[in-house]
């Protein structure tokens, strides 16, 4: 409430009024009672209101029309309406001299001194003195005049007349001249005030309605003065700035900037302007354009300084944009171009210039259309137009046209700038030269996906033009052909002519094989002698076989290598699409299969991938899968059947025969599952794990007092395999408890004879070990006498199918015997398997076979079941006795 100066008036003001009026009240009578008696003063105190409500309207007029406006804004507002209404209302204080004389000369009449001898005119210098301070010249000598004309007229004889007394015309003249020089001297000082508030208000205005910072600061650097807008920099009411100085306000290096530079000007005494930074207090920092300059004393001594801020830190900041942007603009590495509105270039850069080849001047005031290199049709300007219209931007790649006429491609960036009514002013485009990214691109496509040697596109992209092959011939219904080629020999030309010789080759067969295909196909080199023919639309295995034939032939033609001209043929393989329907790798995969079968099928031919067998190859592949995942899971499992002599009834030994405990299926027997074996090195692992775990068993007995020969198959292929004596020496190690000649090998007649010379040399050292070889299924074969002689095997083992037939079928009978005596005259030993009753125990023993195997003496059994079976096994008496036809 009593902040602002207006309030403190009013307050001021109350105040004083209050203490006058109750001065007047207790004052006033006891002043009348040293004029007059007490019964004049009831009269007299209806004149003394009537001054008192006069005299206090006229310091409320005063009062009132001097309470300082609410606001600077106001105060500005208001200070022509304030000198106007003082003019309007000035009739008023002639009224108020009226008034106020009148009324002093009430006052005067009601005193009893008499009016003509002593009329105590001095009183009426109140009303002249008030109207003259209050109005003016004017009012004063109109109350002058007032005063003198009242008192002439009431004054008996009149004051001017020669019959006044001249003490009292000397009062009388004297109250004119003091009224007129006391009016001449208000009139003087009321101009001087209303000059001095006119210029007072005119400077409040102005220091109080400007933007900029105006203070002024005592020889201390306080503040004197700070204008609302200094307020508003600080960030603080003025009248926390007044008498602080800028070490209060300010962060410290500011201050002391501030206030060292305040000490030069006051030191100098000149104005100065220039730049000053500060940090206000909320760290924010600014700039300002300042103008200070010493501010003098009465005596002309530089007593303190004032000054003028004008804030600067947007212009700053903008003109430090503008440089930044100036910068970027000539040193960008990027062509810059603008265009105003009508679509005529303004500015461009120094990269523009190196880029196109045009210097500024040729280029400003022309249409960008200069560059344009007619690459690009009407639609690609519309939408890029369009595209700058809608979203005041575009970029894109573009081909150009450089003062020299080259072409070349750029990345273009088009930007609208607007006004701030949203106009267009210019549009900017950013441009960087793009032909060396483009050719390097190019080179690295080359490299990516052509063969360097040929030229060919190479296995990436014939990938590429495969899966487009297959994707057309979905579509079209015509089948695609990949043909695999590898040339043949083509090892030996390298070696025999030299490398360069060999790349030589390839591409004059590139350039044979490139006459014979149509446009469509692709012709790819793999790498090394290998190459691909895509064949597209092919519309039948028939004329695939016409193009394949037609690639023989070109592949065949001479070709020379300098001196000497070389002919190489090739293999191919051939996978066709949709009738092998598979994925593009697949089916390059396929083709390469085929062509491994046309190289093993002789070569110079071609080979079609058939889909049904790959098939069934891949079925295997699972199956043989199957089986090495049951090895490794330990699913395989021996059974083993007994082998006695017919003639004393001894258990002389077990055949280990392989089972296969199937998670899902049960228990397998081995002609489920041995077959799939067959030349798989997995046949090899099964069959060592067949010797380790029977002679693993034997072991076993042999450590419950069980000593019995074990036999087991071993195939051609492990018995053939380089590592299979070895092997054979380690298990036997292994398992030193068992006897070596407790163990025998038994090897298939037809595997022996398959590579009968190796077969002897292993046998031979195998023999060295001291295990034993019986021929399994001796007479299915077709060995030679001469063989058998030569074969180091102790046993002939008669296959089950003639035992099991020979009661009925007088051939196999024959066999039997036979062998029995091909047996007896070679000096081998016999056994006979498929034993199934007592009368093929009973007819063998006649022939003179004495071992022998089969259901009839007992089924394969369980390891554990073994022992037991031979505890309680007895010879049938019947072999001996029963008479058995042959
Ligand atoms: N000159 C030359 N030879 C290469 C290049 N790349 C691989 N080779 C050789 O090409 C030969 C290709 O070998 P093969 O295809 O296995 O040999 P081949 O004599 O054709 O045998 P078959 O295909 O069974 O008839 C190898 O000797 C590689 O060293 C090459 O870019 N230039």
């Amino acid at each position: 409430m009593t902040g602002s100066p207006r309030n403190r008036f009013i307050l001021l003001s109350t105040i004083g009024y209050a203490v006058l009026g109750l001065l007047w009240i207790l004052l006033s009578d006891r002043m009348l009672l040293l004029f007059t008696d007490a019964g004049a003063l009831t009269r007299l105190s209806t004149a003394k209101g009537i001054f008192f409500v006069i005299a206090t309207a006229a310091v409320f007029f005063i009062l009132l029309h001097a309470v300082p406006p609410a606001s600077a804004a106001a105060r500005a507002a208001t200070l022509a309406p304030g000198m106007g209404l003082r003019r309007r209302l000035h009739w008023l204080f002639y009224v108020f001299a009226v008034a106020i004389t009148a009324a002093v000369l009430l006052l005067r009449l009601y005193i009893p001194f008499d009016f003509s001898t002593r009329p105590i005119l001095i009183l009426f210098m109140l009303p002249i003195v008030l109207c003259a301070l209050l109005g003016g010249l004017g009012p004063g000598l109109f109350a002058t005049a007032l005063s003198a004309l009242v008192t002439d007229l009431v004054a008996q004889p009149h004051f001017h007349s020669a019959a006044s007394s001249p003490y009292v015309q000397l009062q009388w003249i004297s109250l004119v001249l003091n009224g007129i020089g006391v009016s001449l001297l208000s009139g003087l000082l009321h101009q001087s005030l209303a000059r001095q508030e006119h210029s007072r208000r005119l400077l409040d205005v102005v220091v109080t309605g400007t933007t900029d910072a105006v203070f002024v600061k005592d020889g201390q650097g306080r503040y004197l003065l700070a204008n609302a807008a200094t307020a508003a920099i600080v960030g603080k009411p003025v009248r926390d700035i007044l008498g602080h100085d800028d070490r209060e306000l300010f962060d410290a290096a500011s201050a002391q900037a501030l206030m060292a530079k305040d000490r030069d000007i006051m030191a100098a005494g000149v104005v100065q302007t220039g730049e000053e930074h500060l940090v206000l207090p909320d760290g924010k920092a600014m700039a300002f354009l300042v103008t200070k300059g010493p501010m003098y004393d009465g005596n002309g001594h530089i007593c303190g300084l004032f000054g003028i801020s004008r804030d600067i830190t947007g212009r700053k900041q903008s003109e430090l944009a503008l440089r930044e942007a100036a910068v970027v603009f000539d040193g960008s590495y990027e062509g810059i171009i603008v265009v105003n509105p009508d679509g005529l270039i303004t500015k461009v850069n120094a990269a523009f210039s190196r880029i196109t080849g045009y210097r500024a001047d040729e280029a400003i005031g022309r249409s960008p259309r200069m560059l344009s290199s007619g690459r690009h049709d009407t639609a690609f300007y519309r939408a890029m137009w369009d595209s700058v219209l809608q979203q005041d931007f575009w970029r894109g790649e573009i081909w150009n046209r450089r003062k020299s006429g080259d072409c070349y491609p750029e990345l273009l960036t088009i930007s609208v700038v607007r006004d701030e009514s949203g106009r267009i002013c210019h549009y900017i485009g950013i441009f960087a030269d793009i032909s060396q990214q483009k050719a390097h691109e190019a080179e690295l496509e080359r490299i990516a996906n052509y063969d360097p040697l040929t030229g060919l596109p190479n296995r990436r992209l014939l990938s590429d033009r495969l899966g487009q092959a297959i994707r057309h011939s979905a579509r079209s219904g015509k089948s695609c052909a990949v043909c695999f080629l590898d040339l043949d020999g083509f090892k030996t030309i390298n070696d025999r002519h030299g490398h360069a010789a060999g790349d030589r080759l390839l591409a004059g067969v590139t350039d044979s094989l490139k006459t014979v295909l149509r446009a469509d196909d692709t012709l790819a080199r793999l790498g090394g002698d290998e190459f691909v023919v895509l064949l597209v639309d092919v519309a039948g295995t028939g004329e695939c076989a016409l193009v394949l034939e037609r690639l023989l032939a070109a592949i065949r033609q001479e070709v020379r290598l300098g001196d000497v001209a070389v002919c190489v043929s090739a293999s191919i393989g051939v996978s066709l699409y949709p009738q092998d329907n598979v994925d593009a790798d697949t089916l390059l995969r396929h083709a390469d299969q085929a062509m491994y079968l046309a190289k093993n099928a002789g070569k110079n031919r071609y080979q079609i991938f058939d889909p049904e067998i790959d098939r069934k190859a891949q079925a295997h592949r699972k199956e043989l899968e199957l089986l090495r995942h049951a090895l490794a899971n330990g699913e395989f499992v021996l059974y083993y059947q007994p082998k006695v002599d017919l003639e004393s009834g001894d258990i002389i030994g077990a055949e280990a025969l392989i089972r296969w405990h199937h998670p899902e299926r049960g228990l397998l027997l081995p002609g489920e599952f041995l077959p799939l074996l067959h030349g798989s090195e997995l046949e090899n692992a099964v069959d060592e794990w067949v010797i380790n775990t029977a002679l693993a068993q034997a072991s076993a007995w042999h450590d419950i007092g069980l000593s019995m020969h074990v036999s087991v198959n071993v195939s051609a292929g492990y018995l053939l395999a380089p590592t299979f004596c070895a092997d054979l020496a380690r298990a036997l190690q292994r398992h030193g408890n068992v006897p070596p000649a407790h163990l025998e090998l038994e090897v298939l007649e037809t595997a022996a004879i398959a590579d009968m010379e190796q077969a002897v040399v292993v046998l031979q050292r195998c023999r060295q070990l001291g295990v034993h070889f019986a021929l399994d299924d001796f007479g299915t074969g077709y060995s030679s006498l001469t063989y058998l002689r030569k074969l180091p095997v102790d046993t002939l083992k008669i296959d089950q199918s003639f035992v099991r037939d020979m009661l009925n079928d007088a051939d196999d009978l024959g066999i039997v015997e036979g062998v029995i005596q091909l047996a007896t005259v070679f000096g081998r030993q016999v056994i006979a398997e498929g034993v199934e009753t007592l009368q093929h125990g009973a007819l063998l023993r006649r022939l003179g076979c004495r071992v022998v195997q089969g259901y009839g003496i007992a089924r394969p059994l369980a390891a554990d079941a073994f022992p037991q079976w031979c505890q309680q096994w007895q010879a049938d008496a019947a072999w001996h006795t029963l008479t058995v036809s042959s």
